[in-house]
C-alpha cells in the first residue's frame, strides 16, 4: 500500500512535470512562432473566405507589406483585403482560390497590391483552406510575400529579351550561331534573305558544311576558325560565298568564340553584311584610277607600274624589253579643227588598233592626249621588233570612218630599249619620247630607235620654247610683208604677214620651226595676238607711206580659234589701230575649217560680221571634203604651194590647178596662187584664169622698210 503510495505519488510527480513541460513547451512555441511572425519579411494571415476576405488574424508583417497596421485591417477596420488587391487582379484570385478550396488543395497566385500611399506591389500569396468536420470552409490561412523586385527584374529580363528578339528578327545585318564543325545553330530573317533563302530554318537545314558549301574558297573557312582559334573573334572577315541560286556575293564578317566558364567553346556568333557593292565600287574605282576613261587602256599610273614588272622581268630571264613611245601625227589639228567628239572617237579606233598589234602579255597604255606607250617583252631581235612597228604604222594609218567621214592620221613612233638606251622607267619614257620627236623630224609616219645624239635635239626644243616665252618680252620678233599680184595687171593687191623671229643667239628662226612648237603651247595665242595688233598697225603705217589702202593677209592657227574671245579681240584691235575691217584678212588652214560645229561657224559669221575678209590657206593639202566651201563665208582660195611647184612638167598638177580654179570661180571664190617661182607657172596661172599670185617669182617676203618702198613704186593699187 505503502508503495502503491508511493507509486501513486511518482506518478502524480511525473504528471505535472510532463504537463509542466507541455505547458512551458506551448508557451515556447507560441513565442517562437511569436517571433518567426514578426521578423519574416511577409504578412501571415487567416482571413474569412467572404466578399472583402476578412481578416481574422494578421501578423506584424502587414505594415511593412501594405503600410496599414494589422488593426487597420483587421475585421474590415479601415479597409478590407479585397479592397486593397487591384481590380483587375480580384477575379483571377478568387478564382484561384474557389478552385483550389474545390479540390482542398494548397493555393499559389500572384498579384498587385497597392499600399496605402498608392504604391502597387506585386505579392506572392500561398495559402490553404481550413475545413470543419463536415468538410465545410470555414477560413484560410496563408503567407503574403512582396515579390516586386523580382517581377520588376522579371520584366527587365523579358523587355531585354523582346528587345533582343527585336534586333535578331529586324537587323538589316546577318546574324548567326555555328557550331565548330560548320553547322548553323541559328540564323536571322536577314542571314536567309544575304544568303538567298527563304527563311532562316531553311538557311539552318540546308548548310551543314559552311567550308565546302557556303565559301567559294574553301580555305576561308580555314583561315576563319585560325583566327579564331588565335584572338577568339574576327573582324571585318572578307570572303567570297555562293548564295542558295549559285551566285556570288561578297560578304564581311564579324564574328566572337563564345566559350564556356571551364573555357571550352561551345560556338561562334556574329554578324554578316553583305559587301558586293562596296566591293565592286571600290573595283571601279581602283579601274577609274588606273585606266583611261576614253579607251579603257591602262593610264599613266598603270603603265609606271607594268614597266617595271617588265624591267624586273628583263632582269630575271634576261631578256630585252621596247618602249614604244607612238605618237599621232596630226591629231591635234583634226581635235582642234573637227572637236572633241571625233578626236575621241579616232583615238579609241587607235587604242583598239595597237591592241591587236601586240601580244597578250604586253602593255598598250595611253598616258595622255595622243600619246600611247607600247612595253612588248621578250624582244628577240631588231628584226621582229620592226616588223611589229611596221604593223603598228600600217594599221594607224588606214582611214578611221567617223560619222560617215574619212580620217587619216600617222603615227610617229620612238623606241628605247632596255637595258642599252637606260636603267629606270623615267630615263626609258624619256629616251622613247625623244626618239619620238626625231620620227616627227624625219617626216611623220616612222619610227626611230634612241640614240644618245638624240637626247640634244630634244635640249634645243625645250629650250626653244623657253626663249620664245622670252621673246616677245625683249621684242625679238617682226613681221616680214609678202605682196599678193593680180595676175592680170600684175598690180599689188595687197600683202601677207609672215612672223620673223631674230633670236639673239641663234640668227634668224624660221616660222616653220617655231610656230609648231608655239602651237603645241598656249604661247601661240599671245603670238597670234601681237602678230594681229602688228600687222593692223604697219599696214596703216604701209598706207600713209605709199598713200594707198593696203590690205593685209595675217595668218591664224587653228589653236587661237578655240580662244573664246577671239571675235572680241579682233574687233578691239581693229577699233584701237583704226584699220578698216574690209583690209584685214584672216588666213586659215583647211584643217581648221573641216571643223562644222554650230560655233564654228558662229565665229566664222562673226568675223564676217566684222567685215573682214577670209581666206583658206594651203588648199589642197587638208581634208577632202569640200562640202565646207559652199557653207563658209570664202573670200579667197590660196592654193598650196605644192601644185604650182614642177608645174610646168606636171601634167596631174596642171589638171588639178585648172580644176580648182573652175571650182572657186564656181563659188564666185577669188584665187590666190602660192609659191611663183617661175614665169612659166605664171603664165600658166593666168591661162587658166587663176586671179592673183604670191611668190619669190616677184618678192621674197620683205622687211617693214622694203615693203613700203616696194609699194611706193607701185604707183596704185589695185
Ligand atoms: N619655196 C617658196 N616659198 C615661198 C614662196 N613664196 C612664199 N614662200 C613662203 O611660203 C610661206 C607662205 O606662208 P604660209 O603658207 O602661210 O606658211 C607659213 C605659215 O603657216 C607659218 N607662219 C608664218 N607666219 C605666221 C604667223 O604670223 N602666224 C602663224 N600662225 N603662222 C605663221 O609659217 C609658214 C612658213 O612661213 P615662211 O617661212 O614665212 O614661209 C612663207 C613664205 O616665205 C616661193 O615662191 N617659194
Amino acid at each position: 500500500m505503502r508503495l502503491s503510495l508511493a507509486h501513486h505519488s511518482k506518478v502524480e510527480d511525473y504528471t505535472t512535470s510532463v504537463s509542466a513541460f507541455i505547458r512551458n513547451w506551448l508557451q515556447h512555441r507560441e513565442h517562437i512562432l511569436d517571433s518567426l511572425l514578426k521578423n519574416m519579411e511577409g504578412m501571415a494571415y487567416c482571413c474569412l473566405v467572404d466578399a472583402h476576405w476578412t481578416m481574422l488574424f494578421i501578423s506584424d508583417g502587414c505594415f511593412d507589406l501594405t503600410g496599414y497596421r494589422p488593426d487597420e485591417l483587421l475585421h474590415n477596420g479601415c479597409t478590407s483585403f479585397e479592397e486593397l488587391t487591384l481590380p483587375e487582379d480580384r477575379a483571377r484570385i478568387r478564382n484561384t482560390v474557389d478552385d483550389a478550396l474545390s479540390r482542398r488543395e494548397r493555393f499559389e497566385i500572384e498579384y498587385r497590391i497597392m499600399t496605402i500611399d498608392g504604391q502597387i506591389r506585386w505579392v506572392n500569396e500561398r495559402g490553404t483552406g481550413i475545413f470543419n468536420p463536415q468538410g465545410q470552409v470555414e477560413a484560410l490561412e496563408g503567407f503574403i510575400q512582396d515579390i516586386t523586385q523580382r517581377k520588376l527584374n522579371e520584366q527587365a529580363l523579358q523587355e531585354a529579351e523582346r528587345r533582343y528578339r527585336n534586333i535578331f528578327e529586324n537587323s538589316i545585318e546577318g546574324i548567326f550561331q555555328t557550331s565548330q564543325d560548320g553547322q548553323y545553330i541559328n540564323a536571322n530573317p536577314a542571314l536567309a534573305r544575304i544568303y538567298g533563302y527563304e527563311s532562316p530554318e531553311e538557311l539552318i537545314q540546308s548548310l551543314n558544311n559552311i567550308a565546302q558549301q557556303l565559301y567559294v574558297q574553301p580555305e576561308s573557312r580555314q583561315a576563319f576558325l585560325t583566327l579564331m582559334q588565335l584572338e577568339d573573334r574576327v573582324v571585318n572577315f572578307e570572303s567570297q560565298i555562293y548564295r542558295r541560286d549559285g551566285s556570288t556575293i561578297w560578304i564581311s564578317e564579324n564574328a566572337r568564340a563564345v566559350r564556356n566558364d571551364a573555357g571550352k567553346l561551345l560556338y561562334f556568333e556574329g554578324t554578316v553584311e553583305d559587301i558586293t557593292e562596296r566591293k565592286s565600287y571600290n573595283a571601279l574605282i581602283e579601274y577609274q584610277a588606273t585606266h583611261d576613261d576614253l579607251t579603257g587602256l591602262p593610264n599613266r599610273t598603270l603603265m609606271q607600274d607594268r614597266l617595271l614588272q617588265a624591267i624586273s622581268y628583263a632582269d630575271r630571264t634576261a631578256s630585252k624589253l621596247a618602249v614604244v613611245f607612238v605618237d599621232l601625227d596630226k591629231f591635234k589639228d583634226i581635235n582642234d579643227s573637227m572637236g572633241h567628239f571625233i578626236g575621241d572617237q579616232l583615238l579609241i579606233a587607235m587604242a583598239r588598233r595597237l591592241e591587236s598589234c601586240i601580244r597578250d602579255s604586253d602593255t598598250v597604255a595611253r598616258p595622255g592626249g595622243d600619246e600611247f606607250v607600247l612595253l612588248l617583252s621578250n624582244i628577240h631581235g631588231m628584226d621582229a621588233l620592226s616588223q611589229t612597228l611596221q604593223r603598228v604604222l600600217a594599221l594607224t594609218s588606214e582611214p578611221c570612218s567617223i560619222e560617215g567621214k574619212d580620217f587619216t592620221v600617222t603615227s610617229s613612233i620612238g623606241i628605247s630599249l632596255y637595258p642599252d638606251d637606260g636603267k629606270t622607267s623615267e630615263t626609258l619614257l624619256k629616251n622613247a619620247d625623244t626618239a619620238m620627236y626625231k620620227a616627227k623630224q624625219e617626216g611623220k609616219n616612222n619610227f626611230q630607235f634612241y640614240t644618245r645624239e638624240l637626247n640634244s635635239i630634244l635640249v634645243e626644243r625645250l629650250e626653244m620654247e623657253y626663249q620664245m616665252r622670252n621673246a616677245l618680252g625683249h621684242n625679238e620678233f617682226h613681221l616680214h610683208y609678202q605682196p599678193k599680184l593680180n595676175l592680170r595687171t600684175q598690180r599689188i593687191t595687197g600683202v601677207e604677214a609672215l612672223i620673223r623671229w631674230h633670236n639673239p643667239r641663234q640668227g634668224l628662226i624660221s616660222p616653220n620651226r617655231f610656230i609648231p612648237i608655239a602651237e603645241e603651247s598656249s604661247l601661240i595665242e599671245q603670238i597670234g595676238s601681237w602678230v594681229l595688233e602688228k600687222a593692223c598697225m604697219e599696214s596703216i603705217a604701209l598706207s600713209q607711206l605709199s598713200g594707198y589702202d593696203v590690205p593685209v593677209s595675217v595668218n591664224v592657227s587653228p589653236r587661237q580659234f578655240q580662244q573664246s574671245n577671239l571675235v572680241g579681240n579682233i574687233s578691239r584691235v581693229l577699233q584701237e589701230t583704226g584699220l578698216k575691217p574690209s583690209l584685214l584678212e584672216l588666213e586659215i588652214t583647211e584643217g581648221t575649217l573641216a571643223d562644222t560645229s554650230p560655233q564654228f561657224i558662229k565665229v566664222l559669221n562673226d568675223l564676217k560680221g566684222l567685215g573682214i575678209k577670209l581666206a583658206i590657206d594651203d588648199f589642197g593639202t587638208g581634208y577632202s571634203s569640200l562640202g565646207y566651201l559652199k557653207h563658209f563665208p570664202i573670200d579667197n582660195l590660196k592654193i598650196d604651194r605644192s601644185f604650182v611647184m614642177g608645174l610646168e612638167s606636171d601634167t596631174a598638177n596642171q589638171a588639178i590647178l585648172k580644176a580648182i580654179v573652175a571650182l572657186g570661180h564656181n563659188l564666185g571664190i577669188n584665187l590666190v596662187a602660192e609659191g611663183v617661182e617661175t614665169e612659166r607657172q605664171r603664165d600658166f596661172l593666168l591661162s587658166i584664169g587663176c586671179d592673183e599670185m604670191q611668190g619669190f617669182l616677184f618678192s621674197q617676203p620683205l622687211p617693214f622698210d622694203q615693203a613700203g618702198k616696194l609699194l611706193l613704186a607701185q604707183d596704185k593699187l589695185v
